[in-house]
């Protein structure tokens, strides 16, 4: 079995065994605690940068298969766990971890203790490393370039370049434009099993565009890096925020929406990934189980209230979870609605941007 390694930032070492493909890889170094899901994990454009640690001990039990992908590859720059299953036994199954790993070019590390590494990111915040595997440790200009590594320009890297086409599932109400900042095809899905046919178009499309384009609304999805870096993005939500379309963000969008509207975005110390953070609807008074991925969240005080309300909040942490527009058919969340650990979950939200489509149709009759 070959060695793998992954330094941190701060000198720390960990030795274990190569999985996947070998080589080096300098990333931002992030944990998840979520049980299960790493097919999406490693799917999910939104780690793109970043190599991720699992806290669950075991990965790999239930291998990969073809309907769980969130998107066309795997993004992360390296993946951590205690434990790799080298024999997967699920009736879905159609591969093994190491065996996509492999095909992916992605640097894998077993055998650490996970427990040591998450405690070190909990304590210190997220930090840099390089994971590599034997015979190619880094030299001193490699370490030097990771630890004055930033995810830069990873919306650019992960957007699609051309519009696609996703046909209603059920019968069609509405056309949707979805703009794709890093999209998990979930979100996609979720909307065309309700009625809309859904256009992912390019991060960077022009808001005249989608405005002359004929939709009902428009879906901003989640995405990786640093939300405050999208500048003309922001500039194009602005007008689109003008309009009075209907229009509903999720995770970076959530971000890129606040952004637009004034409101400020902050790193967070260690962020939140995983599949259980209580996140509570304040208008209803009730708390749900959440589905996470995010490093950075909107700073809930700069919400201006005379254009927007903080929505949701964060019980562990009090972050902001969610925005209202205060006269615009306008909500986002820091969550993800479209992923559903539980039977209930919040997928009523995809509910009540078709609602907000609806009456918006309604009232132009
Ligand atoms: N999943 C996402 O959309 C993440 C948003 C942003 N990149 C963050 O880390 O906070």
């Amino acid at each position: 079995m070959k060695k793998a390694y992954l330094l941190l930032a701060d000198g720390t070492l960990f030795e274990g065994v190569s999985v996947g493909a070998e080589g080096a890889s300098i990333a931002e170094i992030v944990f998840n605690t979520g049980m299960a899901g790493y097919q999406e994990v490693l799917t999910d454009p939104s780690y793109y940068g970043q190599s991720v640690c699992m806290t669950y001990p075991l990965i790999g039990n239930y291998g990969l298969n073809a309907d769980d992908f969130e998107s066309r590859k795997c993004w992360v720059s390296g993946f951590i766990m205690r434990e790799a299953c080298d024999y997967p036994s699920n009736w879905r199954c159609d591969r093994s971890l190491d065996a996509y790993l492999k095909k992916e070019g992605v640097v894998g590390l077993a055998g650490i203790d996970t427990r040591r590494l998450t405690r070190i990111l909990r304590n210190s915040g997220v930090m840099n490393g390089i994971l590599y595997s034997e015979s190619h440790e880094p030299d001193e200009a490699m370490i030097e370039q990771m630890k004055a590594y930033k995810v830069t320009g990873a919306v650019k890297a992960v957007t699609i370049c051309e519009p696609e086409v996703y046909p209603a599932t059920t019968e069609q109400k509405h056309r949707v434009a979805l703009l794709d900042f890093g999209v998990k095809r979930n979100i996609q899905r979720e909307l065309c099993a309700r009625g809309c046919e859904v256009t992912v178009m390019p991060a960077y499309t022009d808001p005249q565009t989608i405005l002359n384009g004929g939709y009902d609304g428009v879906m901003l999805s989640n995405g990786p890096g640093d939300p405050s870096e999208n500048t003309e993005i922001i500039e194009n939500l602005k007008v689109l925020i003008g309009s009075g379309m209907p229009i509903f963000g999720i995770c970076l969008g959530h971000q890129l929406l606040a952004l637009a509207i004034g409101a400020e975005t902050r790193k967070m110390k260690f962020g939140h990934r995983g599949v259980n953070h209580p996140v509570k609807d304040l208008a209803k008074d009730r708390t749900y189980i959440t589905s996470q991925n995010h490093g950075y969240a909107v700073v809930g005080d700069t919400v201006n209230p005379e254009i927007a309300r903080v929505s949701h909040i964060n019980i562990n942490d009090n972050s902001c979870e969610g925005i209202e527009h205060i006269n615009a058919p306008i909500f986002t969340v820091q969550y993800h609605p479209e992923v559903k650990p539980g039977p209930q979950d919040t997928a009523y939200l995809f509910d009540q941007f078709v609602s907000l489509m609806d009456e918006k149709k309604g009232g132009a009759q």
